[in-house]
């Protein structure tokens, strides 16, 4: 499928404010509400929801002043998809296998992995490659919806399968160092992919983890800094991704995806099902605060109590 765009379909009534997120091809548009919205929405790259939520609608990440990201890393020189392609370069970063399987032309994430190696702006591949998974756009329709002890949250309409890509994290990518202190933003993603790869903090290692890649260690030395120095700040900015809640016994997944360079400092953040999800079921990722990690400007250690609801709750965020 190609040619995906987003739908927003903005719902006020007496008590509820949801917003609908709606991701169909142009050809398979099943209803003219949908259509209608979609022509007039995507006449705009990002929307002003004013004092209702307060934040600037954005599908993609900004960046802040001064900061760059690099796009230099060498691409494969694919024909068509890469799934065919043994020699593939893109698949030999990801240990020879692409991190992907095709179902229903949909990619889906073999296994959550310390990084995932996709193909692109340098690769000779074609847009749908399935090793460009988390560049598809929306593959599911979504609504942000109030929740009953969590303000706002994100659920699904349709059934997801694990594996299925659901969103990037999105915002403003800022030094961490600009953010630090600021306790009254709770939309700040840290990129910790490096610190996830070398298991600090009670992060666990995942599949990949000690890969011994020349370019990711020529820019990332082996002493990984013990906090991130880049984040992801969705406080003004930023998509539905943002109303994502956390659980201690999440449905979602972080993947730290790398596209155009391989600074994994800088990885795109995106979210995953973990497992199958059906309608209406909330979608939430585990924030993976380290307890009495968040001190307060006067030395308190702040706590956020959880109520996530899952039987093995930690009770606390943070
Ligand atoms: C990234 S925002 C998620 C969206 C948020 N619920 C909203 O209404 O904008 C993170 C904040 O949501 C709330 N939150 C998320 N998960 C929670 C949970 N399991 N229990 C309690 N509050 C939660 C906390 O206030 C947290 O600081």
């Amino acid at each position: 499928m190609s040619d995906f765009f987003e739908v927003f379909f903005y719902q006020l009534n007496y008590h509820v404010l949801s917003i609908l997120f709606v991701s169909m091809s142009s050809f398979c548009l099943q209803n003219m509400q949908y259509s209608l919205v979609a022509k007039l929405l995507s006449a705009f790259g990002s929307l002003t929801f004013g004092n209702a939520v307060g934040f600037v609608y954005s599908k993609s990440l900004k960046i802040s002043k001064g900061m760059k990201i690099p796009s230099d890393c060498a691409g494969c020189d694919c024909e068509g998809d890469c799934a065919n392609n043994k020699k593939c370069s893109c698949a030999q970063l990801n240990g020879s296998d692409l991190p992907y399987v095709s179902f229903k032309n949909i990619g889906r994430l073999v296994e959550p992995k310390a990084v995932v190696f996709e193909c692109g702006a340098n690769c000779s591949c074609n847009r749908n490659c399935v090793n460009r998974t988390s560049q598809q756009g929306l593959q599911h329709r979504l609504e942000v919806f109030k929740t009953a002890s969590k303000g706002w949250g994100v659920r699904t309409w349709d059934t997801i399968l694990p594996g299925a890509p659901i969103c990037e994290y999105v915002g403003v990518l800022r030094r961490t160092e600009e953010v630090d202190g600021l306790l009254h933003n709770n939309y700040i993603f840290d990129i910790d992919c490096l610190q996830t790869m070398k298991g600090l903090d009670g992060r666990e290692k995942r599949a990949g983890s000690d890969m011994n890649m020349p370019s990711l260690h020529a820019e990332n030395d082996s002493e990984a800094p013990p906090a991130p120095e880049y984040c992801i700040d969705a406080g003004s900015i930023g998509s539905f991704a943002r109303f994502i809640n956390h659980s201690c016994n999440p449905n979602l997944f972080v993947q730290c995806v790398l596209t155009n360079h391989h600074d994994v400092k800088l990885a795109k953040v995106m979210l995953f099902a973990a497992d199958t999800i059906l309608p209406l079921q909330e979608l939430c990722y585990d924030y993976g605060y380290v307890l009495n990690s968040v001190v307060s400007a006067d030395g308190e250690i702040v706590k956020l109590p959880c109520y996530c609801g899952a039987p093995d709750c930690r009770k606390r965020l943070y």
